[in-house]
């Protein structure tokens, strides 16, 4: 993503915002709320135009070749997407047949995906018996149907409990490993992001920062994440201030 601005009228939401998500990275986009992270997965997965930058997906850039990187994409927003009246089976077949993907593919790839998991028997059911947190875990295999190259997730554990959120981080970062896909993992919670995994700081629609987490941290000169984001997030307040007196 190269210089990525959007505005909603004069509003601005996203400005000149350049990061990348490294081939089978675990990277968290971490911003408050209102930072601009729900703007950027619209422009990524196309729900909005990308009318200044340029973002690419494994080299295919939307503009342009829009069909071979969205092919190469899966998404989890934030507002559950599910149909509750149709069967888990259903949910995940009706999926994987706008992916043209067959029934039979379809099926061996649930199985797949679901290997151990208890959900693995409850696929008959419909959607709408599951919990909160056993509806976004199907919204993930979904998201994994087609084999995507990189996986979208919009502050996947919104709303759950700490059990269903540890079962949530647990179980994409297994798939993570198992099918080497990249993550990008919109949060602003700092207890989802792991040592080894890269970030992202969004503030107010701008990157304050972006690489491993040892590094943000270090060039921060702070203990922690959760230290380096208060300062970057500060940092950010005071410019604002100081900008603010300069146009005063
Ligand atoms: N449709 C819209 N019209 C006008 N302003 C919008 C619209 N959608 C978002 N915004 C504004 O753009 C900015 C970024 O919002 P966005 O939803 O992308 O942030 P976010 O980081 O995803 O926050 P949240 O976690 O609360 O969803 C905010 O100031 C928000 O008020």
């Amino acid at each position: 993503m190269d210089g990525v601005s959007h505005s909603y009228g004069s509003r601005k939401a996203l400005d000149n915002v350049s990061f990348t998500v490294p081939q089978g990275s675990f990277t968290a986009l971490l911003g408050p709320n209102g930072a601009g992270k729900s703007t950027l997965f619209s422009l990524i997965t196309r729900l909005f135009n990308t009318r200044s930058g340029e973002i690419s997906i494994l080299g295919y850039p939307l503009r342009g070749q829009s069909t071979e990187a969205l092919r190469r994409l899966g998404v989890v927003f934030q507002a559950r997407t599910l149909d509750l009246d149709l069967s888990i089976r259903q949910n995940l077949i009706y999926h994987a047949a706008l992916h043209g993907i067959g029934r039979k593919a379809a099926e061996a790839r649930i199985e797949d995906i679901l290997k151990t998991s208890e959900l693995a028997e409850r696929l008959g059911e419909k959607a709408r018996n599951l919990s909160g947190g056993q509806l976004r875990r199907i919204e993930i295999v979904r998201a994994f149907m087609h084999k995507p190259r990189l996986i979208l997730l919009d502050e996947p554990t919104t709303g759950l409990d700490i059990k269903s959120r540890a079962e949530i981080v647990s179980e994409v970062r297994r798939l993570v490993e198992e099918e080497n896909v990249s993550v990008l993992w919109a949060t602003h919670l700092i207890d989802e992001i792991d040592a080894s995994d890269r970030v992202v700081v969004l503030h107010r629609g701008t990157v304050l920062a972006e690489g491993r987490v040892e590094d943000v941290t270090e060039a921060e000169n702070a203990e922690t994440i959760h230290d380096a984001f208060t300062r970057l997030t500060g940092l950010a307040r005071l410019e604002g201030a100081r900008q603010m007196e300069t146009l005063r």
